[in-house]
């Protein structure tokens, strides 16, 4: 049966602000998004049965919650093939971690499911179907490195130039929603006129997160002698930006052993839609 194996790759938000919060509660941000090459590997193969299977690394997430799982049956009435799915999972990214590692698995089994399940329809209208499953969703099936805005939605192509990033996950998990709901989150961050200058900007989670989970503040703090560092997305994972591999490599190799962390290049297209152009060739 036919097969596909894609990344869901890890992405850092480089700034992120919080602009006001909307009546249905969420919030208008501004956010520079980047992919790493580093990510979850998902491998996608058609099966007899008419079900959606996954196995691997699913860790404590039920079936029905697993984002992987509610991306393929969004995309069951879309379907033109009669066959169902199974999707094996290998997690490399945290979870809760701010690295987007649920919307990245979610987006990477969208842009699968349309070819395999010939659904044949539009990004844009994956990302439609990809922001109902959650906000960084969009970023992800679009597939290159933006600035967003609206609640991560509204993207605007960028290209930057490629650096290497060591990214530390201290083990905390940090609840999206907590931090969003958190009365002392500041959410009026003027919207940027004119452009961005990175050494202007910040992530409006910060303060508060490094409040509430100490050891966030603490990895923060350990990075910052190595260069320019900053928490991702409402964290916890923490991102120190270097030259070159090498450079990169020494600070994992100094990581203190109570942390996890990786060294990944950024880059301006999803390792996953490289994967999937590379493919769709080959279909040829
Ligand atoms: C904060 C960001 C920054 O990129 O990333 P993470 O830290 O999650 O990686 C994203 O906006 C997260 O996107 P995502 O992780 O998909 O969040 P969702 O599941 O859509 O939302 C989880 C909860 O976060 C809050 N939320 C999320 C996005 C947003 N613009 N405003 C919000 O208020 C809402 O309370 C929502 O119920
Ligand atoms: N396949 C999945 N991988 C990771 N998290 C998942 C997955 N499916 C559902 N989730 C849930 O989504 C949450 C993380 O969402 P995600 O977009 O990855 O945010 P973050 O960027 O904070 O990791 C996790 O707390 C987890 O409960």
């Amino acid at each position: 049966m036919t097969s596909l194996s894609l990344m869901a790759p890890a992405k850092l938000n480089l700034f992120l602000h919080i602009n006001a919060q909307r009546a249905d509660g969420y919030h208008e941000l501004e956010t520079l998004f980047t992919f790493l090459d580093f990510g979850d590997e998902l491998n996608f193969t058609c099966t007899q049965q008419d079900d959606i299977e996954i196995e691997g690394d699913t860790g404590a997430i039920a079936l029905e919650d697993n984002l992987i799982y509610k991306a393929a049956v969004a995309l069951r009435p879309f379907r033109s093939v009669e066959t169902g799915i199974s999707i094996k999972l290998s997690k490399k990214l945290p979870m809760g971690g701010g690295v987007g590692g649920g919307s990245s698995d979610a987006a990477t089994t969208l842009l699968a499911i349309n070819q395999l399940w010939k659904c044949n329809l539009s990004h844009q209208k994956l990302a439609e179907i990809g922001l109902k499953l959650g906000a960084d969703v969009p970023v992800f099936v679009n597939g290159k490195t933006a600035f967003a805005q609206g609640v991560g939605e509204k993207l605007t192509a960028v290209n930057l130039p490629q650096r290497w990033f060591c990214v530390v996950f201290p083990n905390v998990h940090v609840s999206t929603g907590a931090v969003f709901t958190h009365p002392d989150l500041p959410r009026n961050t003027p919207r940027l006129t004119s452009g961005w200058q990175l050494a202007n900007t910040n992530n409006d989670c910060e303060a508060l997160v490094k409040k509430l989970y100490p050891e966030v503040e603490k990895t923060l703090g350990w990075l910052l002698k190595y260069g320019p560092t900053r928490m991702t997305g409402t964290g916890a994972c923490c991102f120190v930006e270097l030259d070159c591999a090498t450079a990169a490599q020494r600070v994992l190799d100094s990581l203190p052993s109570c942390w996890q962390g990786f060294v990944a290049p950024s880059t301006n297209i999803s390792p996953a839609h490289t994967q999937l152009d590379s493919w769709l060739k080959m279909q040829k």
